[in-house]
């Protein structure tokens, strides 16, 4: 009796406490609006199912949280209140000011450990200012021949689809895309392109997969009743194994590095070998956390922003023309891969992918832990509460891009309409001192890729691109399906 009576005071005690430490956050809570929340679970329920329902389920909460008119909203998940804004000043001061990635993004941190994208912010800090100079323009211009040859061999896989039926484009495009970041991250002629089954890649795509679904499956989440299923050894030994390859790369670069006091005398450097001359003293250990970060956030990205393009092309022929005579122009009959110079040329091409990712945005969902107080337009934001940015519906908002925001007119883009827009209407690529360091790598390669498919095959795709799903990135529901013939 004694006993069950020490247990309830503990449990009293604990509750107690528990609610002094998070009165802050009860006190904001107050003071929002209640939309679409149940006693007790919150707004958990909408984030229950499969990874379409919750796309769906996200935009329908939305919308009512959009219709209250309230500039700030917020959102119960379980015991984590988030605050969700969809204007773009409020945005601006979240992502200017909470660089601590939110608490969800702790499964990515068995495979990625300290590397930039999830690191935590005391580290990052460091970090970034490290890896910021690799990424500067005059490094990653050297890697556009690897973007041009690599987009040549795809050119030439594709052929084998001329005149057949519909096929995924996806899948040939990803395995371009590993081709190029393992190439330009760490020097590995992985050639994917022409093997795409290896047990490496294999291992990459399930770790992927299991990591995608503990973000969603809120059963799966704590660590144990995650372990105790079989996707826990399963994801244990797939990461061991892609960490293996990694770190025998390293460890070679190491060599070579410790050697010649340099990585190579002359030549086009890979970023692991700028990485190692910048800062030596990084262990072996961060080392790898940084090359899998990089590889593993602008590969799927990248391919998928490429494929999205190619089905809005495939379906706006008259876009399509345009491209096509733009790089008519530029390259004439020449079959040269794009140079520098070409890719600068490309404006209607930049446009109608700034286009694509307004519409299809890769990254629907940005989560950030403000780390002191954050005022915003309406309201003040305490340490320590989770923030939801929406890329992807801030992109489509009748009220930041007009009635039309659902229909694709890469004009929006012109510079003299896009210098209207608030810095934080338009963010595929985030905003702030922790937006993504790979955007101009990305933007060169899929520039180059774009324009070596296009100016060899006219591409038609039927499909509608209205079912999506919400895979950590956002994916549509049946494939990037499409038909291809020679120009
Ligand atoms: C179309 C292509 C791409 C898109 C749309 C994209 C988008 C983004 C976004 C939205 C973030 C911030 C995510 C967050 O805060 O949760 C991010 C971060 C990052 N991206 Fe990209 N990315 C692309 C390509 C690339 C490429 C090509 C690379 C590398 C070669 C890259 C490397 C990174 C890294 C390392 C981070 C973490 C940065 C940090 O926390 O300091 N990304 N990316």
């Amino acid at each position: 009796m004694f006993i069950v009576f020490l247990i309830i005071l503990t449990v009293i005690a604990y509750y107690i406490n528990f609610r002094r430490i998070r009165k802050p956050l009860y006190e904001l809570s107050g003071k929002l609006p209640d939309i679409g929340s149940f006693p007790i679970l919150g707004h958990t329920h909408w984030f229950i199912g499969g990874p379409e329902k919750l796309l769906t389920n996200i935009k329908q909460l939305v919308k009512l949280l959009e219709e209250s008119q309230s500039a700030v909203n917020k959102v119960w998940i379980g015991p984590s209140l988030y605050v969700v804004t969809l204007n773009p000043a409020d945005v601006q001061k979240i992502l200017e000011s909470s660089l601590q990635k939110d608490s969800s993004y702790k499964f990515l941190q068995n495979w990625l450990g300290n590397g930039l994208f999830v690191a935590p912010v005391n580290i990052w800090k460091m970090h970034r200012r490290i890896l910021l100079p690799i990424f500067h323009n005059r490094f990653i211009e050297d890697y556009i021949e690897v973007f041009g040859t690599q987009g040549s061999i795809l050119v030439d896989r594709l052929e084998e689809r001329v005149g057949k039926s519909e096929f995924d484009a996806y899948t040939y495009i990803t395995s371009c895309m590993l081709d190029i970041v393992f190439e330009t991250a760490m020097g590995e002629k992985m050639d994917v392109q022409h093997n795409p089954d290896t047990p490496y890649v294999r291992a990459r795509n399930t770790v992927m997969s299991i990591i995608g679904m503990r973000f969603f499956k809120a059963w799966m989440q704590p660590d144990a009743l995650f372990n105790l299923t079989s996707y826990s050894k399963l994801q244990k030994e797939t990461i061991e194994l892609t960490h293996k390859f990694t770190d025998e790369v390293v460890k070679r670069k190491r060599m070579e590095f410790d050697k010649y006091g340099e990585s190579k005398t002359n030549g086009r450097k890979d970023l692991l070998e700028l990485l190692l001359e910048k800062n030596p003293n990084f262990t072996d250990e961060q080392l790898r956390e940084h090359i899998d970060s990089i590889t593993i956030a602008g590969n799927d990205t990248t391919a998928l922003v490429i494929s999205y393009t190619l089905l809005m092309l495939g379906s706006h022929q008259d876009h399509q023309e345009k491209v096509y005579q733009e790089s008519k122009d530029i390259f004439g009959d020449s079959k040269r891969i794009p140079t520098k110079d070409d890719i600068n040329k490309m404006d209607y091409l930049e446009r109608v992918i700034k286009e694509t990712m307004r519409l299809y945005t890769v990254v629907p969902i940005i989560a950030r832990e403000t780390q002191e107080e954050v005022k915003l337009s309406s309201c003040t934001i305490p340490a320590g509460v989770g923030c939801a940015v929406l890329p992807f519906v801030m992109h489509r908002s009748e009220k930041l891009w007009g009635p039309d925001a659902d229909s694709f007119n890469p004009d929006r883009f012109l510079p003299e309409i896009s210098a209207k827009r608030h810095p934080c209407a338009y963010i595929p690529f985030s905003f702030g001192a922790r937006n993504c360091i790979g955007r101009h790598f990305g933007m060169l390669a899929m520039k180059s890729i774009l324009a070596n498919i296009l100016r060899t095959y006219k591409v038609t795709s039927k499909t509608s691109c209205d079912r999506l799903k919400i895979e950590i990135l956002l994916i549509p529901v049946s494939g990037h399906l499409l038909t291809i013939e020679k120009r």
